[in-house]
């Protein structure tokens, strides 16, 4: 690839290098606190499966989802961030939840 001269002057390899790691290091900042964020709103998720598997409610709670897009679509656009991007990534997540959920209910049978 050929390489450019950045319009406020001239940058070395070394000092491109830098700038990287250094945006890598905040880039990987967020990919932990992603993590941490997920793995406290599975533990959350996890005591709303037991509370339902114990009173027999079903796992997917449809008008709760439609709700919960409704409002992160409206973030995402606020953020800048692709709502459609955002209405996947909570459907992925709630997808895995419904998962748990209904092992939840199948093992408290
Ligand atoms: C966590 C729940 O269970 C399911 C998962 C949801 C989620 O991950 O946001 C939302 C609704 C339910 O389909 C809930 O009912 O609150």
């Amino acid at each position: 690839m050929e390489s450019q001269a950045p319009a406020g002057g001239f940058d070395s390899n070394a000092d491109v290098y830098e700038r990287l790691e250094s945006i890598r290091q905040s880039i990987d900042n967020i990919d932990a606190a992603v993590i941490h964020m997920l793995a406290e709103r599975f533990k959350f998720t996890q005591t709303v499966g037991r509370l339902k598997a114990e009173y027999g409610l079903p796992p997917a709670d449809l008008d709760r989802e439609a709700r919960q897009i409704k409002r992160l679509r409206g973030l995402a656009e606020e953020s800048h961030l692709d709502p459609a991007f955002a209405e996947k990534f909570l459907n992925f997540i709630i997808a895995e939840v419904i998962h748990h959920h209904e092992r939840l209910a199948a093992d408290a049978e």
